[in-house]
């Protein structure tokens, strides 16, 4: 008899939920609802998206075990009776860029953060955000009794929010808080004073493939869940010589790894993994949505995008789009704007800036696979996902701008399908998670072109910063 799990990704932009064969991850049934868009979202609004793809993908009543990976970093502050005390402030708010500076400032600079802790706080990493809370909301900081992450706060909600003894995490997911550590393998409590002012319940972490529990009122186990990159990283079955680049809200590159990242220099975030290993990582603020800003300014759809970008040459005749519309991560300037080069009378066509979006997007991605091989991760191969993958051009041009061949594994929700292989690995009660094939990618491959980058490189560090109260 087929046995069915769930797996759910709870990103930036949208909730996807696949329901798949335990024994071979096909998938059966599936379902999609949006988030609100901002950088700051009231967890409610996770859980109607998470009900409403839920009863897209036909519901979960014949599902034996759940797991929800989600995006990482997300401040979740919950007060003694477990309500929400604001909305959370999600991994692409940049407010807490300040703190970030004061924190690292405080341990003792980025050695001393890499070394003890495995990751150098920039805005993104919860424990700022917690800083920021304290010192602009104290009475917000004060009412905090636990702080977790937004796949902690679904997955306790599908247990009925019982208590706050009983939220869970993983080591994933605790990675990228800042005051979790893959030095000692525990809490740093210590830092999670110096954010929020106090100390504060955090989620239990659970071991890989150690139940948490079970959906109420239906009965599937639960998972423990994770970031969702470690679950892009297990549904992609990401091994030695891979690295995974997503294309989604974020730019991400990482590898699964036996060793913890320690990078003095931050760019390279030493997560762990789920499945008891470590990911390091490198992620952009801007991706997908580059796509999509050139769309709205050429007027046109992705479609459209793909084969404007694809009828202009390599290069884009020296256009160069330099992607910072969010503010950046990496390198970290959170307050730098978007910038255009090198336009000239030849280059002002709709083709060219279709091309030289795509290339800006893809340049941002080969400097964090740079970063990474420069901490030793070795890239053999490159498996390509997120919502961008879909675009023919970035799928064309990636070999020749990222310098490796790409694989693009057939069009699935990944992050799902990672969190769908956790569960099913949990249901097993197996040493290893089960075997599932990845589905057949398309596999792209072109020559380098090294002018490509080496021209973005003289445009990355000439932006403009953003006007404080000027509206946008
Ligand atoms: N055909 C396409 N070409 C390029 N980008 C696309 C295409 N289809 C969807 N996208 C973009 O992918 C993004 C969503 O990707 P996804 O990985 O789901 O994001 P997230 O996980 O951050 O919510 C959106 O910005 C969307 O516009
Ligand atoms: O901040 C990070 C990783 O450190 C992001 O990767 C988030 O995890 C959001 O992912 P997407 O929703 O963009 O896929």
């Amino acid at each position: 008899m087929t046995r069915l799990v769930a797996g759910v990704d709870t990103s930036t932009q949208s909730c996807k939920v696949v329901v798949v064969d335990a024994a071979t991850g096909d998938v059966v049934r599936q379902g999609r609802a949006s988030h609100p868009d901002g950088t700051e979202v009231d967890p409610a609004a996770w859980l109607v998206a998470l009900r409403s793809a839920i009863d897209e993908a036909g519901g979960l009543d014949d599902v034996a075990a759940v797991s929800v990976g989600g995006q990482q970093h997300g401040m979740v502050c919950l007060d003694d009776a477990g309500a929400v005390v604001r909305p959370a402030l999600l991994w692409n708010d940049n407010r807490s860029a300040g703190a970030a500076l004061d924190l690292v400032a405080e341990l003792g600079g980025p050695e001393a953060w890499a070394e003890q802790i495995g990751v150098v706080p920039v805005a993104s990493v919860t424990v700022t955000k917690l800083r920021w809370l304290a010192e602009h909301e104290p009475d917000h900081a004060g009412r905090t009794a636990a702080v977790c992450l937004p796949h902690d706060w679904l997955t306790w909600q599908l247990a009925g929010a019982r208590g706050l003894d009983a939220l869970v995490t993983d080591r994933g997911d605790a990675s990228g808080t800042g005051y979790w550590s893959t030095v000692d393998d525990a809490y740093r409590h210590d830092l999670l004073v110096r954010g929020l002012g106090h100390d504060a319940q955090v989620p239990t972490v659970l071991g890989p493939r150690q139940e948490a529990g079970a959906v109420a009122g239906l009965g599937a186990i639960l998972g423990p869940g994770t970031g969702d990159n470690a679950a892009a990283a297990l549904g992609l079955g990401a091994g030695p010589g891979d690295v995974v680049v997503s294309i989604g809200t974020s730019g991400v590159a990482c590898a699964v790894s036996e060793v913890p990242a320690r990078d003095h220099s931050g760019i390279v975030a030493g997560f762990a993994d789920a499945t008891g290993r470590y990911l390091p990582l490198v992620a952009t603020l801007n991706a997908a949505r580059i796509l999509d800003a050139a769309c709205r300014m050429l007027g046109v759809d992705h479609d459209g995008l793909s084969r404007l970008a694809l009828s202009a040459p390599a290069g884009a005749g020296g256009l160069v789009m330099v992607p910072y519309l969010e503010g950046e991560r990496t390198p970290v300037k959170p307050d730098s704007t978007a910038s255009l080069h090198g336009l000239t009378l030849d280059t002002a066509e709709p083709a060219h800036l279709a091309r030289a979006a795509v290339e800006g997007l893809l340049c941002s991605l080969a400097d964090c696979l740079d970063a990474l091989e420069a901490q030793g991760s070795v890239v053999r191969r490159v498996l390509l996902t997120g919502g961008g993958a879909a675009s023919e051009a970035v799928r064309r041009i990636a070999p020749s701008v990222l310098g490796h061949p790409v694989h693009v594994p057939h069009r699935l929700e990944y992050v799902a399908r990672g969190a769908a292989r956790q569960a099913a690995w949990v249901l097993s009660g197996e040493a290893e998670p089960p075997a599932w094939e990845l589905p057949t990618a398309e596999v792209s491959e072109a020559d380098p072109t090294p002018q490509v980058r080496a021209r973005y490189a003289a445009a990355r560090e000439l932006t403009l910063d953003r006007t404080p109260g000027v509206a946008s």
